[in-house]
């Protein structure tokens, strides 16, 4: 029986992926073996011995000490694009918010007394609407930073508006590079993207290196008016350099799903509440692949789209699995297969894998090992952790 540990509310279609004669689900458990969590942010003394692996049902993962997990041995795995569609959309939202006073022309009209006369209350509507004009965003240039699963929908739909797209990705994979449309114009470097946009929408994670990436100096550079739209992370955006672009025009409205206490209370800014992923099916797709991982993985060792580890899949054959992090350098896998010949294991099946500094190994061996040979495993120098992986009771 695998405990799962969650924090935030997790969609009930992913917490269905585990049966429960196999899996028990909660949010306050002693020793649990994974932790499937959103953006609650993990102290690292709360990720307790018995944790095997950590899930983010979502994209960013900054809520989790990646460093911490990875010296420990801990795959930390998240969803790539099962929220991507319903960002675009808000980003979508967000940009017709800013080119059209939506939000102030339902304010105004909410405002009005109910016990108005129609008659007057249309004459007032037609006689008002002038301040609550706007422009189109046809024919506008969309400048997008980052072009992974988001900002790749985010310039297919502003395409679709009609919009110019401009985008800048200083690390894209050849995958994401496949899905930009090939409209897309690439900029070289984030200060041209900023010169030329009439909009910016950031998507990007948040790295030592993407923090505070957006602040006065690279506001100066805007184009009077520009609209700077931020869906990926409060850290990215230096607030103080918002405000003062704002003050001085340059910048003409931000929009952003991370509110600050100096953002409230302006017309120029408008806020969300971090409800970019919000959608019914962007929980469930995140909820459910999410928990698809952490199945794999308590079940069978495999790994797929974790942030720290190799991607890894061995087909299930016979007998027994046994999971072995060690770091990544040479000598510790012939050490651990000596260990193993010595005890007269015999491997089946074995493969081996590696990621920057640490290497991860599925080997299925045809006897179940004995408490002693997994301790002796354990001490081989460069060993992280073992995993004996008895073959799943539930399908
Ligand atoms: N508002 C929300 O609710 C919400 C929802 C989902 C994701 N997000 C945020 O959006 C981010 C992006 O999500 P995604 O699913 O598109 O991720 P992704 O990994 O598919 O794409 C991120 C892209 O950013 C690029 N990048 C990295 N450093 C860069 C830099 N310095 N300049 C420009 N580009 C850079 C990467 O090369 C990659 O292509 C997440 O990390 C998360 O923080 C927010
Ligand atoms: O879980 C959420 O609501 C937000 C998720 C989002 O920030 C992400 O990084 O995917």
């Amino acid at each position: 029986m695998f405990r799962i540990q969650t924090y935030n509310a997790i969609s009930v279609k992913g917490l269905d992926r585990f049966p429960r004669d196999c899996f028990e689900v909660g949010s306050d458990f002693g020793h649990p073996d994974a932790i499937l969590l959103r953006s609650h942010k993990l102290g690292e003394d709360e990720i307790l011995p018995s944790v095997k692996a950590i899930a983010r049902a979502g994209a960013g993962v900054n809520n989790i000490p990646l460093e911490s997990c990875t010296q420990r041995g801990i795959p930390v795995f998240n969803t790539p694009g099962a929220n991507a569609n319903a960002v675009k959309e808000l980003v979508a939202a967000g940009m017709l918010l800013a080119s059209r006073d939506v939000v102030g022309g339902i304010r105004f009209v909410n405002e009005l007394s109910d016990t108005m006369p129609p008659a007057d209350m249309g004459k007032l509507l037609e006689k008002e609407k002038k301040r609550f004009a706007g422009s189109e965003i046809r024919g506008k240039t969309l400048g997008v930073v980052g072009l992974g699963a988001i900002g790749s929908k985010v310039a297919r739909m502003a395409l679709h508006f009609g919009m110019e797209v401009i985008g800048y990705d200083p690390a894209l994979s050849v995958e994401a590079a496949w899905r930009l449309p090939s409209d897309v114009q690439r900029m070289e470097n984030m200060a041209s993207l900023f010169g030329r946009a009439d909009f910016i929408s950031l998507h990007l994670p948040v790295l030592d290196s993407t923090r505070g990436l957006v602040n006065a100096d690279v506001l100066a550079g805007v184009r009077q008016g520009t609209v700077l739209l931020n869906f990926a992370r409060e850290e990215i955006v230096d607030t103080e350099g918002v405000v003062q672009a704002l003050e001085e025009g340059t910048l003409g409205r931000f929009v952003t799903d991370f509110p600050h206490p100096s953002l409230l209370q302006r017309d120029d800014v408008i806020l969300m509440p971090h409800i970019g992923a919000s959608t019914a099916e962007a929980e469930e797709n995140c909820a459910v692949m999410a928990a698809d991982q952490l199945r794999a993985f308590l079940d069978h060792g495999n790994i797929r789209n974790s942030v720290n580890f190799p991607t890894i899949e061995l087909e299930r054959t016979q007998g027994c699995r046994i999971a072995i992090t060690n770091l990544n350098e040479p000598g510790v896998l012939s050490h651990i297969l000596t260990l193993l010949g010595d005890n007269e294991i015999n491997v089946v099946d074995m493969l081996n894998k590696s990621r920057d500094s640490i290497a991860y190994n599925l080997i299925d061996i045809d006897t179940a090992p004995g408490v002693d040979l997994v301790q002796q495993l354990e001490q081989v120098e460069g060993v992280v952790n073992v995993r004996v992986i008895d073959p799943p009771a539930c399908p």
